[in-house]
């Protein structure tokens, strides 16, 4: 049976995705191709009546330790990638609403006249009434990732998973893009994830999401059909649970 077919497994998902995967082959901004790619993979999870949360990153923008490392104050830094967070927000906005899918931009930094600033009573309203919205500007916070914003926001608005969508395909023993002998899991702990420092996401994240019993599934975003079959249930890579 085709994957559109099936019954999803999800209600309510939040979706994370890398600023670096918006890049394509570039080695920064945005590919307009990747953004279509991924439009047309989300209007198929709200085809089949999954409301979408979704938080993009801002790597593909700029980095707060990165312009650290150039120099910079690192509190201008953080600041500067959740602006660039914003962008690829409104980037992906664009491409959602030209593939006919209602599209919301929250803000954690009030941005009047550009976006809305995040409300969670108003962001549940706009997934049950199924609006996809994003989560922008991160946690509004410097010092955190969008991985923790996603892991926030996933467990504020209810999810029934945080699915981070990156560019390897799981979780592995060590990082598989140094170690290409690196192993893959296909299920791990929370505790698991801490011990061993699995790098794939921050620690900060992985406390917040084993403090609330949120699941989260770690997927490969550049596999074709991933995302879907994720939602309807398939075994895409790594799931982390108690
Ligand atoms: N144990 C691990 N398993 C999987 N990926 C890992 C691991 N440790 C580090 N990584 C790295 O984490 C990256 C995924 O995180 P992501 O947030 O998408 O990228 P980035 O941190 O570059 O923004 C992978 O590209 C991979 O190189
Ligand atoms: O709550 C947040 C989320 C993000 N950032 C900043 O925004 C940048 C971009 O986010 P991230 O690195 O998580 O993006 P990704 O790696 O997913 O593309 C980070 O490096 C931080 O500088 C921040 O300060 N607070």
């Amino acid at each position: 049976m085709p994957a559109t077919d099936r019954q999803p497994k999800y209600n309510r998902i939040l979706l994370k995705l890398s600023g670096e995967a918006l890049m394509g082959d570039g080695d920064f901004g945005i590919d307009p191709k990747v953004l279509d790619r991924m439009a047309l993979e989300i209007g198929q999870l709200v085809g089949i009546g999954v409301q979408v949360g979704l938080v993009i990153g801002g790597g593909n923008l700029f980095r707060g330790a990165a312009l650290q490392e150039a120099g910079m104050d690192r509190v201008t830094g953080d600041h500067m990638g959740m602006l660039a967070t914003v962008m690829n927000a409104l980037a992906m906005r664009d491409a959602l609403e030209r593939s006919n899918i209602n599209t919301r931009v929250m803000s954690a930094i009030p941005m009047s006249g550009v976006v809305e600033h995040y409300d969670r009573r108003r962001a549940i309203r706009y997934l049950s009434g199924g609006d996809v919205v994003i989560f922008s500007a991160g946690t509004g916070n410097p010092f955190f990732t969008t991985d923790s914003a996603a892991c926030l926001r996933g467990i504020e608005s209810e999810a029934d998973v945080v699915l981070k969508a990156t560019k390897v395909d799981g979780i592995y023993d060590s990082d598989p893009v140094k170690n290409p002998g690196a192993v893959k899991f296909d299920e791990l702990s929370y505790d698991e994830v801490l011990d061993r420092k699995l790098g794939v996401m921050d620690l900060t994240a992985i406390c917040l999401v084993r403090d609330h019993q949120m699941p989260v599934r770690v997927f490969n975003m550049n596999k074709p059909g991933a995302l879907l079959n994720v939602v309807v249930g398939g075994n895409e890579g790594t799931l982390v649970t108690p």
